[in-house]
């Protein structure tokens, strides 16, 4: 089949499955992150090769904007800072690059959220198990299930294809999305706050 054949059949045969999921899912995830964010809690992400870049685009979403204007929101993606990466992986090996980065930044209450196309990164499913130790919520967008970071998660997003590139392109519109449910939720946390503030 030609590849353009084959790439949107694939995308097109996950796509109910995802609307199912991710309707369970995002909403829910968007209205914590706002709640959470929104009162000066922090989002840390991860994710290896084009999940990098994924994660590094929904941090820079919510630090910058989606759309509309609104506050900066604090996100750290824990890919981008190669004197960390180089450091912490040559001194203590690949698998603790993003456990140690999660020990070191993460708060109780924050949320951590982990991008794997397999679900099987052992760096990510450390990093699971540090922000456990941290108090820290863990939110998994994966693909298809069973998978060790899922089941090392607390919540997954377990976008239903066998073509990791398909995963990748449904887990930017997870990113997509999570944002738009975050700016949903967002001004009545910020009225609720300010209420509380001025009582
Ligand atoms: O982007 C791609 C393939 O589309 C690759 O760079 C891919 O992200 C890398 O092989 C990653 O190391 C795969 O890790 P993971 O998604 O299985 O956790």
């Amino acid at each position: 089949m030609d590849p353009l054949d084959a790439h949107l059949s694939g995308l097109q045969a996950a796509l109910p499955e995802f609307r199912t999921l991710a309707s369970a899912t995002l909403p829910r995830w968007g209205e914590r992150l706002a709640r959470h964010l929104g009162t000066g809690g922090r989002l840390l992400v991860a994710g290896n090769g084009g999940s990098a870049a994924e994660a590094q685009h929904l941090a820079a979403e919510l630090v910058g904007r989606l759309r509309d204007e609104r506050q900066p929101l604090s996100a750290i993606a824990l890919t981008p800072d190669s004197s960390a990466i180089t450091a912490i992986s040559n001194d203590y090996g690949y698998e603790e690059v993003f456990a140690r980065q999660v020990r070191a930044h993460g708060r109780p209450g924050d949320v951590l959220i982990l991008m794997s196309t397999s679900g099987r990164s052992p760096n990510l499913v450390k990093a699971a198990h540090a922000a456990r130790e941290a108090g820290v919520r863990t939110w998994a967008m994966t693909g298809q299930q069973p998978n060790p970071l899922s089941r090392a998660c607390d919540e997954t997003l377990a976008c239903p294809s066998p073509d990791s590139q398909v995963v990748q392109e449904l887990h930017l519109v997870s990113v997509h999305l999570l944002c738009e449910y975050v700016d949903l939720a967002l001004p009545t946390v910020v009225d609720a706050l300010e209420e509380a503030l001025a009582r």
